[in-house]
């Protein structure tokens, strides 16, 4: 039924949203640490990992590999960003 299947719909979305919650809370915590031991905001090799990792755990789940990989980029964008913003705040 199309209530039913809206309903599981509006459960996973908030299940994503809190979940994406909690992944900005880890990575602002990643982001103060850099920006104390004066590293660089991105992690061009640990982004590679992940989009490997990423690409697998799709085809794995029937989920289109470049989806996957978009969407993970798009998040790590606004990490990035958000690292930018914590250097910025750090610097003297
Ligand atoms: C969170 C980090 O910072 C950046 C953001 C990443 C992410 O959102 O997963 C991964 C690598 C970095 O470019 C990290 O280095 O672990």
């Amino acid at each position: 039924m199309l209530a039913e299947e809206r309903s599981s719909i509006d459960n996973i979305d908030a299940a994503l949203v809190n979940l994406l919650a909690e992944r900005f809370r880890h990575t602002q915590r990643v982001g103060r640490l850099k920006a104390e031991h004066g590293l660089p905001p991105a992690d061009p090799r640990r982004e590679e990992q992940q989009v490997a990792r990423l690409r697998a755990l799709a085809q794995e789940s029937g989920l289109d590999p470049v989806f996957a990989e978009s969407f993970l980029k798009f998040i790590v964008t606004e990490v990035i960003r958000h690292h930018e913003q914590i250097r910025g705040e750090d610097a003297p």
